[in-house]
């Protein structure tokens, strides 16, 4: 790299946003092919980053034009630079005004830094607009005491500005990000004494007091510098990204959208149905693949899916979709939060009589398991964490409230999964069992182990117990668990003879929804199984939404799923709530988009309320370009109109299951029936040659007949 245009890298400058917006940033790299230069800066938490001209950049910052220049005339002094001399005609081929400082500045920051240029301590101002990075901060304020070294220290933006830069001794080309702000403070004093710094070749051989004192700042903030760098790893390695331009403008529209984090003091509205979203965050895997997040949860139940698409001349836009739930939950949210809005406002109804479900629906990897059976720490799972375990606890404080004490309730707790429409008994060694409908409907699952639990703990033990059986049939049979349906459910019974039936929280970590789409694979137990599960998935929207609008007719028949969880569909009291899982990635966005079609059909919430308006409205006005245009699309119309030919693809791959099962039966029915057709047909033949052998014999003895 060009040894003068590499001395930018570090600086902090300042920077002018699409939208006109002015404020400071870092050099992190320098690409002199193109003149342009890379720049980051940080936003709420997460640094961003663009690839900016030279010129623009000197536009706005006069004071770098004369440091390049100076950088430049200085090495094509270098007889051996030639590609600082070819960076050199290039600057003056790129028609910018040579900008004294009396040039009009783009901006009154610009001009304060042209003015007062050994003054120019961004470091202030970008402490200032940019949040800093939390405890690393405040635990250097308390050891240092020195505030500006805490600003320094705390703000991974807070680089010297160009000028203070460029005076400043640098070892070698390889330090990135700036000094601690004691050497801007030192360098700040050189100059207001009319100082100048060392040149850099100086400085190797004399250690001036500023010199070493900057390089105890860069010991100090050496181990912030590391933390930097990791993530300007994963965040900021534009150049190598893939879909990078999808992501710039992902990061662009973001910037657009007003943020509403649900907080633990927002209001919870009790309902019959709730129907919520979590994104999780990304993961290793992804991150090291530089996988882009193609979704955004900006609040109020608001979720964005930034789906990126190609126009037919290949040009790139994105289609971004939004979705209306209940609640929207974004990646920094935990557990227990979840919990709050989602399952928690069930338990107290399982005491009023009523039956409960909660479904964790999505993808494969999208955290069904994470939110309700709890966090893994490595191959261990954390069952005290999730929505499994929270439940079983309230359920514990509601039974010792004086409210209910007269009810006499016992807590019981029985943990299945349901197969290829078959159950199996997670607390009984994964016995398969039979499920039966009698006369009035009532559906039994015959021989369930139902465990009675005296404390929340015990419901957490038989919760890692039961999911052990289900992680070692997991491991077994290759990632059975996203195949399967787990339900754990908590039963309150009276402490009668008969152990009556009180209430009951169902909790369901339903099979990956993939499944249901993945028509890759053409063997039969695979077709069998990804028809039983659209059954199912179909089947359980489908009574969802006769519980909503409190119909007669549950077609609860349609799968196990659904007869097993039949009285949960029925009853004024009976209340469901489904958490619907996303995965951020851009290549899961089609099975995102799938996740939250079906979860906008659980609950045909209309998408006409005012969030959504709001939403609606500012994406039209934001829409100047075609590009945008084409993404605004009537999303609502689009995603009606999928869900509608969804629904015919079901409706066709239900009959296609129904057929299957017809050839199924007879093909059971001829298996069956041969072994005993050809005993049959063996004895006519014995009968046959008897018969034949006895007309023989019969005709020997009477010849003349
Ligand atoms: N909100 C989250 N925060 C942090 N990590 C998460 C979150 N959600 C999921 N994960 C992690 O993502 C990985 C996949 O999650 P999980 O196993 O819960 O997915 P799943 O939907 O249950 O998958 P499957 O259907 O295959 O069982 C796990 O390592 C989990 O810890």
């Amino acid at each position: 790299m060009n040894v003068s245009l590499s001395r930018l890298i570090g600086m902090s400058v300042q920077f002018s946003r699409s939208d006109g917006r002015v404020h400071t940033a870092n050099v992190m790299s320098v690409d002199e092919d193109k003149s342009t230069v890379m720049l980051q800066w940080i936003e709420g938490k997460t640094f961003r980053g663009k690839e900016v001209d030279l010129s623009d950049l000197i536009s706005i910052n006069p004071d770098l034009f004369e440091l390049v220049n100076a950088f430049t005339n200085k090495v094509s002094e270098t007889p051996s630079d030639d590609l600082d001399k070819k960076y050199e005609s290039r600057l003056r081929s790129s028609r910018i005004p040579a900008l004294s400082t009396s040039a009009a500045p783009a901006s009154p920051k610009v001009e304060e830094s042209v003015s007062a240029r050994s003054r120019q301590t961004c470091l202030f101002q970008a402490s200032a607009s940019i949040p800093a990075t939390g405890s690393t901060g405040s635990s250097m304020m308390s050891s240092s005491g020195n505030t500006e070294t805490v600003q320094a220290d705390f703000d991974p933006s807070s680089l010297p500005t160009s000028s203070a830069l460029s005076k400043r001794p640098r070892r070698g080309n390889t330090a990135r990000p700036g000094p601690s702000l004691s050497l801007v403070h030192d360098t700040k004093k050189e100059n207001e004494t009319g100082l100048m710094p060392p040149p850099p070749s100086a400085k190797g051989r004399r250690k001036t007091m500023a010199v070493q004192e900057m390089n105890k700042g860069n010991k100090r903030l050496s181990r912030v510098k590391s933390f930097d760098m990791t993530t300007k790893k994963g965040k900021f390695a534009e150049g190598s990204r893939p879909n990078q331009k999808f992501y710039e403008m992902i990061q662009e529209y973001r910037e657009t959208l007003e943020i509403s984090p649900l907080s633990t003091t927002d209001l919870i509205e009790p309902q019959k149905i709730c129907v919520c979203v979590r994104k999780r965050p990304l993961n290793r895997q992804e991150i090291n693949k530089k996988e882009i997040d193609v979704v955004s949860v900006p609040g109020k139940g608001i979720l964005l899916v930034h789906e990126p698409k190609h126009k037919v001349d290949l040009t790139k836009y994105l289609d971004n979709q939004v979705f209306h739930f209940d609640y929207s939950f974004d990646e920094n949210i935990t557990n227990e939060l979840v919990y709050k809005f989602t399952a928690q406002p069930l338990v107290q109804s399982i005491y009023e009589g009523g039956m409960a479900t909660c479904f964790a629906y999505g993808q494969t990897g999208s955290g069904k398991t994470h939110t309700m059976g709890g966090d893994f720490t490595g191959k261990r799972q954390n069952s005290s964490k999730g929505i499994y375990a929270l439940a079983a606890q309230d359920v514990f404080t509601y039974l010792k409230h004086r409210k209910y004490s007269h009810l006499d309730l016992s807590v019981y707790v029985s943990f299945f999964e349901i197969y290829n429409g078959k159950v199996y008994d997670l607390l009984n060694k994964k016995a398969k069992l039979r499920v039966l409908e009698d006369d009035r409907q009532q559906v039994q699952v015959v021989g369930l182990e139902e465990v009675c639990v005296p404390t929340a703990e015990d419901v957490i033990e038989i919760i890692q117990t039961g999911s052990a059986y289900r992680t070692s049939g997991q491991t077994s049979a290759n990632a059975n668990s996203s195949r399967s349906h787990a339900v754990l459910q908590i039963v309150l019974r009276r402490n009668n003879r008969a152990a009556t039936l009180h209430g009951k929280f169902s909790l369901v970590d339903l099979a990956g929804n993939e499944r249901g789409t993945d028509v890759s694979s053409n063997d039969r137990s695979t077709l069998v199984e990804t028809a039983e599960i659209n059954r199912s998935l179909l089947a359980l929207k489908e009574c969802i939404r006769s519980l909503g609008k409190n119909s007669d007719h549950i077609p609860f028949r349609m799968s196990t799923l659904t007869k097993v969880l039949r009285d949960s569909f029925i009853g004024e009291r009976s209340k469901t709530c489904m958490i619907a899982m996303v995965s951020p990635g851009m290549a899961s966005c089609e099975y995102t988009m799938n996740t939250l079609r079906y979860a906008d059909r659980v609950k045909e919430l209309n998408g006409n309320s005012k969030a959504t308006e709001a939403l609606k409205e500012k994406e039209e006005t934001n829409s100047s370009s075609e590009e945008e245009s084409v993404g605004n699309t009537s999303v609502l119309d689009a995603i009606s109109q999928v869900t509608e030919l969804e629904e015919k693809v079901y409706a066709e791959l239900k009959r296609a299951n129904e057929h299957l099962n017809e050839m199924d039966q007879i093909t059971f029915n001829i298996e069956e029936g041969l072994p005993d057709l050809i005993a049959y047909s063996e004895k006519l033949m014995d009968t046959l040659l008897e018969l034949q052998f006895a007309v023989a014999q019969e005709r020997k003895a009477r010849p003349n007949h």
